[in-house]
């Protein structure tokens, strides 16, 4: 064979050998990858890929409302840290058990009971690479007297279309919603890929201290870091700007402090015939009345809620919407024109209401105590110290005294921006679950919530529930005539269903250092 034939023969040979090589080692390499990820994820062959629709039968929907007017029916009133209704909370316990069988059999699932009467549970995800995030809710709810109730506020009953009862917004909604949600993914065949814990408080109305503040101790002592929390503390606003139809969703990134501060005075009792010139109680109501009459500074000018403003501007008409997007210029107009309102006046300072007052023995005795309780939440620009010197300088009668039954400071501001995985996960979600919701702005909580005994265990907490609320139902919490719609409730449990399987994202959470 000539040389030259014999090498082009030859060339081709090694080229065909090494394409042979090339493709084999492909091959390998896809085996390898293959088998790499289904041995790291535990049993992914069984778990569905793919994403599970948030779709469900009639039966499934009746379930839904009939099991959360079964939530409503218990009791689980809390009157105070040492009172509340302890056979009730047992019996909630046992009613999750009964109603949702899933959760508490599924093997990747692990519950305690917490504090006697409160949640945890441990969702096992398959990529243990994926930090956690926590689910927050609470069963427990303020009392409600039945004067002024359309119908009695434990029956749960329906009424066109609206399921009645304390908790049906403050937050036994939530709580159904999150475990019917994962009971239907179970059901499913669903298999987390990132681990979630789920809290369900049976204190918060009165502190937290025996049940968010446990579990919170309990996983710290774990060593367990979150990467975010989501709990109740704001919802999808309907109705609350003027001259604006358009809901928007504000996810509060903040949570403002509070004082229970007694306010008391001592006089030497005596015959109410021959009365001093002031009595105690003219003294304190006196103290009270300077204090009602002279609101903390309004603190509006930087942080979320300016944030927010800017960002609702486009939904305003000229020349509205000139004013929003100039706050440097017409910040000091805005806040006065915020503070008429009695909701925006919470998000803008720190509030006062005198809630207690208890004096007097008889009719014909001067009173020896007289004592005033007053509730003050304290805007993330301001600190306990500063609010108390404020009242003092206010009150300015040395008669009367200062007792903080409790207080702590506004809770860190959590970061909104791209970066910050929660939030981002909450926008993805509403925007996939609430098409017509097309501005998610930051704001303050001004109320306060459980997640604040968590703050050890992430940076990143965020109050939010997908429910549609208008500033009627804003009143009826903690007031009269608590009721969700039950296509406001199916749509939160379809939110949950979603943002659960949102969450399996690789996408981790950047690290944040709140400012000073
Ligand atoms: C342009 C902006 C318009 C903003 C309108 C904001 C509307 C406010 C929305 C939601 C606020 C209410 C959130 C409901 C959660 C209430 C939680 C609660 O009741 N917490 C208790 C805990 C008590 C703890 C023991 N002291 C409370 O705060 O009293
Ligand atoms: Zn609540
Ligand atoms: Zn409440």
């Amino acid at each position: 064979v000539p040389a030259a034939s014999w090498r082009r023969g030859h060339v081709r040979n090694m080229a065909r050998r090494y394409v042979c090589v090339l493709a084999l080692a492909a091959v390998l390499l896809l085996v390898f990858a293959t088998v790499s990820r289904s041995k790291g994820l535990r049993g992914r062959e069984h778990q569905q890929t793919s994403r599970i629709p948030s779709q469900f039968s009639k039966e499934e929907r009746v379930a839904m409302k009939e099991k959360l007017k079964g939530a409503i029916q218990i009791p689980t009133v809390s009157f105070s840290q040492e009172e509340y209704n302890t056979s009730a909370l047992a019996e909630f316990g046992e009613y999750i058990r009964k109603v949702f069988p899933t959760v508490f059999s599924t093997s990747f699932i692990q519950h305690e009971t917490v504090g006697n009467y409160s949640h945890l549970f441990t969702v096992q995800g398959s990529d243990a690479s994926l930090q956690p995030y926590m689910l927050l809710a609470h069963f427990d709810v303020v009392p409600a007297p039945t004067e002024g109730w359309e119908v009695p506020p434990f029956s749960g009953l329906e009424r066109e279309g609206f399921i009645h009862g304390r908790g049906t917004l403050d937050n036994k909604n939530s709580v159904m919603a999150i475990l019917h949600a994962l009971e239907l993914l179970l059901i499913r065949n669903y298999i987390p890929r990132r681990s979630f814990f789920i809290s369900l408080g049976h204190d918060e109305e009165v502190s937290g201290m025996n049940g968010a503040q446990k579990i919170s101790a309990l996983l710290q002592a774990r060593g367990v870091q979150l990467a975010f929390i989501v709990d109740e503390g704001s919802f999808i606003l309907d109705g609350f700007l003027p001259n604006s139809k358009k809901p928007f969703a504000m996810i509060s990134v903040s949570e403002k402090g509070a004082i229970n501060l007694r306010l008391q005075v001592n006089m030497t009792p005596g015959h109410s015939a021959a009365p001093p010139k002031e009595t105690s109680i003219g003294i304190i109501a006196a103290a009270v009345s300077r204090l009602e009459q002279t609101p903390m500074p309004n603190m509006f000018g930087s942080g979320p809620l300016e944030t927010a403003v800017q960002q609702l501007a486009s939904e305003f008409p000229f020349p509205v919407n000139i004013v929003l997007s100039n706050l440097w210029l017409f910040g000091p107009l805005v806040s006065r024109l915020m503070e008429r309102n009695y909701i925006m006046n919470a998000l803008v300072r720190t509030t006062m209401a005198l809630t207690m007052f208890n004096a007097g023995v008889k009719v014909n005795v001067i009173p020896p105590v007289a004592q005033a309780t007053i509730n003050l939440r304290i805007h993330p620009a301001q600190t306990v110290q500063e609010v108390l010197e404020f009242v003092k300088n206010v009150v300015a009668d040395d008669r009367v005294q200062f007792h903080v039954l409790n207080a702590f400071d506004p809770l860190p501001i959590s970061p909104f921006d791209d970066q910050a995985l929660g939030y981002q996960l909450l926008r993805q979600t509403i925007q996939s679950v609430f098409p017509e919701v097309s501005i998610v702005t930051p704001g303050i909580c001004i109320s306060n919530t459980d997640s604040r005994h968590f703050t050890n265990l992430t940076t990143d907490i965020y109050r939010f529930n997908p429910v549609n609320l208008h500033p009627e139902s804003f009143k009826s919490i903690h007031g009269i005539n608590e009721k969700i719609s039950v296509q406001g409730y199916e749509t939160q449990m379809k939110f949950i269903f979603e943002f659960i399987q949102n969450a399996d994202t690789d996408e981790q959470p950047v690290p944040h250092l709140h400012e000073l």
